[in-house]
């Protein structure tokens, strides 16, 4: 096994993959909450690292391919993407190892702290998701189902986004059908919910949506419209209301997250330059 960082679990284990963690060194605690694939709950790991532990249930997930790609995405690291630690696929229910972040999901987080955030703050977050989202669009990797829901807060206020790329794994086809009541169609451009066309230009168009759930501190988009109505809307030119934290110059922002042509929408590193740039102006 390489020279690994000292702070995330290496297996160490001589009989362990280095995308494998021994599960006898993992314990568990409180109970986080419950996702796509099944229970998540704080954990340790070597008694002293605090880690989030997804336990997949049986039915859920395609494992194989999941374990095959775990190789690739523990390789992704950066500050603002929430570290892949390792696996535990040698029993079943297998499970999923990653940081933990104590503030839990940033939808949660902006619901909770609703007219507690100045401008700079919803900017800060809306500028920690578009670094972790560049370095995914310089590394050609795809997230599917970008939204506040799938980004994470910790204790330093710091967020970050996770599950990237894990619908690809999803067996429930209620969420993988562009037909299904949980197929995130709000987030979706045209490209996706007719064709299923990812890219990270798809990306953008989900990242225009979570600035807007930002400045909305939480606000359900077109919350008074079903998925099936919202297709509609979308198609016939309709988009998102400014929302009121949301100056003019940053509603220009996500509007252009949402141009009907993916090659007229920006890139996330151009999205970047533009949002430092309001830091300025807003001020
Ligand atoms: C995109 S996808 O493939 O469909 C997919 C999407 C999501 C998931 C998934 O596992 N979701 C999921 C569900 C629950 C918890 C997690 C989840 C995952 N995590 C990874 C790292 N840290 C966490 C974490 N932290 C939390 C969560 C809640 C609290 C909490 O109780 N709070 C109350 C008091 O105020 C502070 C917050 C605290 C920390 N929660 C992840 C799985 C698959």
């Amino acid at each position: 096994v390489g020279k690994r960082d000292k702070s995330a679990p290496s297996t160490a284990g001589f009989s362990y993959e280095k995308w494998e963690i021994n599960p006898s060194e993992l314990t568990f605690m409180k109970e986080l909450g419950c996702g796509q694939f099944g229970q998540v709950r704080l954990g340790k790991w070597r008694a002293q690292h605090k880690v989030a532990i997804k336990f997949v249930r049986q039915g859920a997930m395609h494992e194989e391919d999941f374990i095959e790609e775990a190789k690739i995405m523990m390789k992704l690291s950066h500050p603002k993407l929430v570290q892949l630690y390792g696996v535990c696929s040698q029993q079943k229910p297998i499970y999923i190892v990653t940081e933990f972040m104590e503030n839990g999901s940033l939808l949660n987080y902006l619901q909770e702290g609703r007219g507690s955030f100045d401008l700079g703050s919803l900017l800060s977050i809306s500028l920690d998701v578009c670094e972790g989202m560049e370095y995914l669009e310089a590394h050609g990797f795809i997230h599917r189902d970008l939204a506040s829901r799938n980004c994470l807060v910790n204790d330093s206020r710091v967020v970050k986004v996770s599950d990237f790329g894990m619908t690809r794994f999803v067996l429930d086809d209620q969420y993988t059908s562009s037909s299904g009541s949980k197929f995130p169609v709000k987030w979706s451009p045209p490209e996706v919910f007719n064709f299923c066309r990812y890219s990270s230009k798809s990306d953008v168009w989900s990242y225009g949506v979570l600035m807007w759930e930002v400045f909305t501190e939480g606000r359900m988009p077109f919350e008074n419209n079903p998925n099936h109505e919202v297709v509609t809307l979308i198609m016939q030119g309709h988009r998102l209301y400014r929302p009121k934290l949301a100056t003019p110059t940053l509603y220009d922002i996500m509007q252009l997250c949402w141009k009907e042509r993916s090659e007229d929408r920006p890139s996330f590193s151009s999205l970047w330059v533009m949002l430092s740039d309001t830091l300025e102006e807003d001020v």
